[in-house]
């Protein structure tokens, strides 16, 4: 395991294979998950790119650090990794509030940044009413309370059997996460927009959405392609908010083919 005490905030990351001789994958996560969610994306880029994996702020066994925390604060804990691990122009994916992260890195830090991976993300994510509503029902009952409503938004009918082991281990990981980083977290989320900051990504983006996601539906993520200047847009089938986890195979096959087709030099690859 790897720690490292990022402004004032330990933070959990791991690093599979060398920055200095790969290209250079990083990965940041959505909302009441930790880094564990992309092993099977991970499996099958790890030889072909150098992966950094982390743990948010108020996440998996991260600090949850001073609050109230910001998209910027999670956004200068990430640069303060890259900066330890030496890693430049990197690409990075970030899963719905991670895609606000990364697109919050590559405003403050453009040098960090080669090329974006927006997955299962907006430039703005969800109402404040919303928000609001889902604080007020965690603070009151627990995370365990919003379980069931959550987990129609990340995973389609036919993960959420009862049968899926893999199903009732998402359940907690959710339910495990810190319950003020949790809630810091939406904060965040609701305190975010990235709409005109978008109109100036000058970086190779793919925004990617599952089909059937209940978060940050097709059409909100199409409309976050439309606004950054050449964007590109996949839709993968039958897969709700979380693609690294529903549909791995097909995940890793659109990084693949969006990252061989950035020209060399573009990015650290
Ligand atoms: O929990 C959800 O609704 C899904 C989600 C929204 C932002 C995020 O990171 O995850």
């Amino acid at each position: 395991m790897q720690f490292a005490r990022i402004n004032d905030v330990t933070i959990h990351y791991q690093v599979i294979g060398a920055p200095a001789d790969r290209p250079v994958i990083v990965f940041t996560n959505s909302l009441g998950t930790d880094f564990r969610i992309w092993r099977d994306v991970v499996v099958r880029l790890a030889g072909d790119f150098a992966i950094v994996l982390y743990d948010k702020r108020g996440h998996g066994l991260s600090d949850v650090g001073q609050l109230p925390s910001s998209i910027e604060d999670h956004a200068t804990d990430l640069a303060g990794l890259l900066d330890l691990l030496s890693v430049k122009n990197a690409v990075v994916c970030g899963l719905s509030v991670g895609g606000l992260i990364a697109q919050s890195l590559y405003q403050r830090r453009p040098d960090l940044v080669g090329a974006l991976i927006l997955c299962d993300t907006a430039h703005k994510i969800g109402a404040a009413e919303s928000w609001n509503a889902r604080i007020a029902a965690v603070e009151k009952d627990g995370i365990g309370s919003i379980v069931d409503a959550i987990m129609e938004r990340w995973f389609t009918p036919a993960f959420r059997r009862p049968e899926n082991t893999a199903y009732s281990g998402y359940c907690n990981m959710l339910k495990r996460q810190p319950v003020e980083g949790y809630i810091a977290a939406c904060e965040a989320i609701r305190d975010a927009d990235f709409t005109e900051a978008a109109k100036r990504i000058a970086v190779p983006t793919i925004c990617i959405v599952g089909d059937q996601d209940g978060s940050t539906p097709p059409d909100l993520v199409l409309s976050t392609a439309r606004l950054i200047p050449d964007a590109r847009y996949e839709v993968i089938a039958d897969c709700a908010h979380i693609p690294c986890v529903e549909q791995p195979e097909a995940l890793t096959a659109i990084i693949r083919a969006f990252l061989t087709s950035i020209p060399p030099g573009d990015t650290n690859r």
